[in-house]
């Protein structure tokens, strides 16, 4: 498909949308006259950055899976709604959303509900080779050793050392910038003649990100960011909406790791079920089904650079603005928490998740067939035994009231019931990966768990071996989807 060049962002703000809802027009009418969209003020009394430039409202979400899309449908049906921009990480859905009604569709009860006037970008496409990263405009690796005559991995040593440098001049720009102002990465390492332009070269933006919300699988999370890092700054706020933990900790030492250039954490965790049918997934990519309706528990991490600071007396605006919009989107149904409380709740979760998650995927089921069923339950109390051990023993939780009561092994149990029977008609998340032959996010739900074992002197072999078993499974997936060869037409030989 040839598309012409256009502006570097397709701003829907200014496109007459195909198809809107009663509540898009409600809320474009609210908005006329009152400024550019990117800077309107809300109607939730935040309104623009008393000391600095007017506040950008602007929310990038990064990650259109069944999340991502729950997410960015549920913002743009609020009144006054934020000028929402999806970044897709492939060509391949840019094409598909060009083709078609640039609507996000949520199927929920039976009934479908289409949302539209999207922005979108391409995600930069950026490269690892030889443990340095790479973006599409920046030298490769084997071209430098190539021309200074090196071997590829002292070449990718000279850049990696280069890269740093580049980095510790925007540290120390930044750190003496007053607030507002991004400073743009502007590499060294460009190829000199800039990139040949390719296809949907206009969908890039280098522009600042203000407000990301981050909904990718975990695994994909570091070079997710690793790919938009120059576009966000100590001012930017992230709410990372992911299963498991232990995300954050690789994000900051691969991604940010100059904690006082950081931008500043949201955590979010999401209790809603959604997914995308296989079957409608190949025909429309932008659908999702809400499948269980939950919770959205957001809280504000302090940042390491202001130690045993309340966050909330140093909330930047892009905290607040961010925080105060998810929060006034009903079907989300969003609180805000404190840090202590929403780390108790990530665990729970994590416990939760921890045997639903792979037991549904070994198992091949919904989460509903894991109820009343005796050997299940004894597999089950066997993984929570180890699990409530480790949630029990870990120092953050040490000064937290009722630890042994909240993560006792019977307490826990009775969660992971009762989530399965809310959710017995889901596939869980996990079981969906493996379908469709993605990395699970296993390493970061029972693999954090042994890791966390291992610093309180927990052995957890049954989690282990639980990990081990679905990183076999979706290997097997893997390869069976591989192997397949797709068949035209009938066997007896007709196209
Ligand atoms: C709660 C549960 C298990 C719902 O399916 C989930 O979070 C998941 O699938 O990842």
């Amino acid at each position: 498909m040839e598309m012409e060049a256009k502006a570097p962002r397709m701003d829907a703000e200014h496109q007459q949308p195909e198809m809107e809802s009663d509540i898009d027009r409600m809320a474009e009418e609210e908005e006329e006259g009152h400024g550019t969209p990117d800077q309107r003020p809300n109607d939730d009394g935040d309104t623009n950055n008393p000391d600095g430039p007017p506040l950008d409202r602007r929310i990038h979400i990064l990650g259109t899976g069944a999340i991502g899309k729950l997410v960015a449908h549920a913002l743009r049906g609020i009144p006054n709604p934020p000028p929402i921009t999806l970044m897709f990480h492939r060509y391949r859905l840019l094409e598909a959303w060009e083709q078609s009604k640039k609507v996000i569709t949520i199927s929920s009860d039976g009934y479908e509900e289409q949302r539209s006037g999207y922005d979108v970008e391409l995600m930069p496409e950026v490269r690892r080779q030889h443990g340095v990263t790479v973006d599409r405009h920046e030298q490769d690796v084997y071209d430098f050793a190539e021309q200074e005559g090196l071997k590829p991995d002292q070449a990718a040593e000279v850049l990696r050392q280069r890269q740093q440098a580049e980095q510790a001049e925007i540290g120390e720009a930044e750190a003496n910038t007053t607030a507002g102002p991004v400073v743009k990465r502007i590499s060294k390492l460009r190829r000199p003649e800039g990139g040949r332009p390719g296809k949907g070269d206009y969908a890039y933006s280098s522009a600042p990100i203000s407000h990301l919300i981050i909904s990718t699988k975990a695994g994909l999370t570091v070079p997710a960011l690793q790919a938009v890092a120059h576009r966000l700054n100590a001012q930017s706020t992230i709410c990372f909406l992911q299963n498991g933990m232990g995300i954050l900790d690789a994000v900051n030492k691969h991604v940010f790791p100059h904690a006082p250039t950081r931008p500043n954490y949201i955590q979010g965790i999401l209790t809603h079920g959604v997914n995308i049918p296989a079957s409608i997934a190949d025909r429309d990519p932008f659908y999702a089904i809400h499948a269980g309706h939950g919770t959205l528990a957001l809280g504000l991490l302090s940042r390491p650079d202001t130690p045993g600071s309340d966050p909330s007396g140093t909330w930047t605006p892009s905290s607040r603005h961010l925080l105060r919009t998810l929060t006034r989107t009903p079907i989300l149904a969003a609180t805000g928490l404190p840090p202590p409380e929403l780390h108790a709740q990530q665990l729970e979760k994590l416990a939760v998740n921890s045997i639903i998650n792979p037991l549904t995927t070994l198992l091949d089921t919904r989460n509903g067939a894991l109820l009343h069923n005796f050997p299940l339950t004894r597999v089950l109390r066997l993984l929570l035994a180890e699990t409530s051990l480790v949630l029990r023993s870990l120092p953050e939780l040490r000064a937290h009231p009722n630890t042994a009561t909240r993560f006792s092994a019977a307490r826990l149990e009775t969660l992971v019931v009762s989530v399965a029977y809310k959710t017995s008609e889901n596939i869980s998340s996990m079981l969906n990966d493996v379908r469709v032959g993605s990395k699970t996010e296993i390493e970061f739900i029972n693999g954090y768990i042994v890791r966390r074992g291992e610093e309180v002197g927990v052995k957890c072999v049954v989690n282990y071996a639980i990990m081990q078993a679905v990183i076999a499974k979706a290997a097997i997936a893997q390869r069976e989807t591989n192997d397949e060869v797709p068949v035209l037409g009938s066997l007896a030989g007709q196209t």
